[in-house]
C-alpha cells in the first residue's frame, strides 16, 4: 500500500466509526490573517501507536499541535477526541478530556522558578485536589518512571542537564496518567546517545502504560528506531501518511529527499547493519 493510499484508507475509517482511533483531525484549517497554515487538513491517531509527524520547518507542525489542543483557534474542521467532538463538548467534557492528554512542549517549557517536584505537580495542583503528601508521592513515582534520581525532585531546572530536562517535562506530561502524549521535537538539543535513550524511554512507556505517543521530530533516528507510522505535513496537509517503509517507497519528492537523501541513506544502510 502506498502513502497516499494509506491516507486514504485511514480517513475512511474514521468515517467507519474505528474503535482504534483516539484522535481524529478532520478537514482542519487553520489560518492567522491572509497566511493559511493548514488547509482541510485530516489525520488520524490510533490506538497504542507511536506516530511521528515530519514536515519542513514552518510548514505546521506545532500549529497542528496546538489546534489539536484547542490552543489555536480552528476556522474549520472537526476535531474528535476519544469520539468526543471538542467542539460540541461540555466544559466538564472538555476538562475530562484534557486530563486524558499529556504534552510535553519544545525546549521542555518547564517553570524555572519551581522545582522538578513542583513542576510535575503543575497538573495536579490544576486539576485535582489531592494531600500534599499524596501528591508528593506521585510526583516522585512519574520522576522515578522516566529515569531520573530522587535526588533529582528537588533541583530547579537550571541545575539540570538538557536529557534531564526533557525527562523532567515527560514527568510532568504522564503526571495525571495520561492516554496520549504529545511530543513536540523531544529529542531537539540532545546528543545521539541521549536522543536514542530518549527514545527508548517513550517506546518503554508505550509498551508498559499502553500510551498512544505523537511526535513531533525532525529526528531521523527516532523516525527509523521507534515510529510505527509516519505522516508527512506537506502543501499543507498531510501529505503521505504511512511506515518507514512506504516513506522509503514514497516517490513524493520532500519525501523522498527526506528519507532517502544523503544522511537518510546512511542510517538506512546503520539500522540494516
Ligand atoms: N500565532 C501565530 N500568528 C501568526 N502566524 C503564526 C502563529 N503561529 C504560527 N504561525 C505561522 O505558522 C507557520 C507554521 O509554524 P509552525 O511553528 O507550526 O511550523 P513548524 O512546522 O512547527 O516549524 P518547525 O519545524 O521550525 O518548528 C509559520 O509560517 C508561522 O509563522
Amino acid at each position: 500500500m502506498t502513502g497516499q493510499q494509506a491516507t486514504q484508507a485511514t480517513s475512511g475509517a474514521v468515517q467507519r466509526g474505528d474503535d482504534d482511533i483516539v484522535l481524529s483531525a478532520h478537514n482542519v484549517t487553520v489560518a492567522f490573517g491572509d497566511n493559511v497554515v493548514l488547509d482541510n487538513l485530516s489525520l488520524d491517531i490510533r490506538r497504542g501507536e507511536i506516530l511521528g509527524f515530519v514536515g519542513a520547518s514552518g510548514a505546521g507542525k506545532s500549529v497542528l499541535l496546538r489546534a489539536i489542543l484547542g490552543l489555536t483557534r480552528r476556522r474549520s474542521g472537526t476535531i474528535r477526541i476519544f469520539g468526543v467532538d471538542v467542539d460540541k463538548a461540555s466544559e466538564l467534557e472538555r476538562m475530562r478530556l484534557d486530563m486524558r492528554l499529556g504534552v510535553l512542549f519544545q525546549h521542555g517549557a518547564l517553570f524555572s522558578a519551581l522545582t522538578v517536584l513542583e513542576n510535575v505537580q503543575v497538573p495536579m495542583r490544576e486539576y485535582l485536589d489531592l494531600p500534599k503528601r499524596l501528591m508528593d508521592e506521585l510526583a516522585l513515582l512519574k520522576i522515578e518512571l522516566v529515569g531520573l534520581p530522587r535526588d533529582a525532585a528537588q533541583k530547579f531546572p537550571s541545575e539540570l542537564s538538557g536529557g534531564m530536562i526533557k525527562r523532567a517535562a515527560l514527568a510532568r506530561a504522564l503526571s495525571l496518567d495520561p492516554d496520549i502524549v504529545f511530543l513536540d521535537e523531544p529529542t531537539s538539543g540532545l546528543d545521539p546517545i541521549g536522543a536514542a535513550e530518549f527514545d527508548e524511554l517513550v517506546s518503554k512507556l508505550r509498551d508498559t502504560m499502553g500510551l498512544t505517543v505523537y511526535m513531533v521530530t525532525h529526528d531521523l533516528d527516532s523516525l527509523f528506531a521507534v515510529c510505527d507510522r509516519i505522516a508527512v505535513l506537506g502543501k499543507k496537509k498531510v501529505l503521505v501518511e504511512g511506515t518507514i517503509e512506504d516513506m522509503l517507497a514514497s516517490e513524493e519528492p520532500w519525501v523522498k529527499s527526506y528519507f532517502r537523501g544523503k544522511r537518510a541513506r546512511q542510517l538506512d544502510l546503520t539500522a540494516r547493519g
